[in-house]
């Protein structure tokens, strides 16, 4: 069974959830970052499955697909990763993939070996709602949660069937657009958060554009259940070519602050 339900009502603060694309310089580089932001404290990783034609990728984490691929990161190394990673904790692992390498390998399948390697959740963010059913039963069956993103636009209508299917939490997209660190949030957060809640009982998680711990401060004032952090973590692995040691140590510090923004107000 997925363990992100249960982290979410035993946590009492807003959750720190950080984002890696996988095997990002190159497998084994990848699992000491990994296993670095799980020391940091995060209380969520979210490893992404590298893909030639990412949907909102912006430009850092783009480039972390292509290093990953380069060096070789396959579906399979993805959920080797996921072993390694799990061998050694029990924080919620999400896997961040696109539609066609799920369907490629046969939807049951790609779910099956997610939840053997002991992975808890998926987000396919360019599946729609309306077309998830198959991937959504298939979720279900192995015990891992099917995650969906909410975007500014998202129509009313479309929220709710959004709502109907999703299992975990609810990923709210700050800002329209691609992912990538930015300074300050946009205005109404809150609002967006409350009119949300108002609607599900799922714990709302915010992400895009957080590059430090007063979004993640902000957000959490705002009612966030939960904050992403995706393209400033990627960075720091880009900043480090060949020298691992620095970088997880640079990982493990920045990411220590931004889950420590959570904790502060618990
Ligand atoms: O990078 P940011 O702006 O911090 O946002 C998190 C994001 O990168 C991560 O959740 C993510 C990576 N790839 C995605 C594709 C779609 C939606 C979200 C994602």
């Amino acid at each position: 069974m997925s363990r992100i339900g249960p982290l979410f009502s035993g946590l009492g603060r807003p959750a720190c959830i950080a984002y890696l694309t996988g095997g990002d310089p190159d497998p084994a580089t990848s699992l000491a970052a990994l296993r670095s932001v799980v020391d940091a404290g995060a209380d969520i990783i979210e490893i992404g499955v590298p893909f030639t034609d990412p949907i909102a990728d912006g430009p850092t984490i783009r480039r972390a697909n292509v290093r990953a691929l380069a060096a070789g990161t396959t579906p399979a190394r993805i959920f080797d990763l996921v072993r390694a990673v799990r061998e050694g904790t029990a924080v919620p692992i999400v896997l961040m993939t696109a539609y066609n390498i799920v369907y490629v390998r046969g939807i049951d399948r790609f779910y099956g070996e997610a939840a053997a390697a002991g992975a808890d959740g998926v987000i396919i963010p360019d599946m729609p709602p309306e077309e998830s059913g198959e991937a959504v039963a298939a979720a279900r069956r192995h015990g891992l949660d099917q995650i969906f993103l909410v975007a500014p636009n998202t129509p009313d209508e479309r929220l709710d069937r959004i709502i109907d299917h999703a299992g975990g939490f609810l990923y709210l997209v700050s800002v329209q657009g691609v992912t990538g660190a930015r300074a300050g949030l946009p205005p109404g957060m809150e609002e967006r958060i409350a009119a949300l809640r108002s609607r599900t009982p799922l714990p709302i998680a915010v992400g895009f554009g957080i590059a430090g711990p007063a979004q993640v401060r902000a957000l959490a004032a705002a009612g966030a259940d939960g904050v992403i952090a995706g393209s400033a973590i990627v960075e720091i692995v880009e900043r480090h070519p060949g020298d691992s040691d620095v970088m997880c140590a640079e990982l493990k510090s920045f990411v220590a602050g931004l889950c420590g923004a959570v904790r502060e107000g618990a």
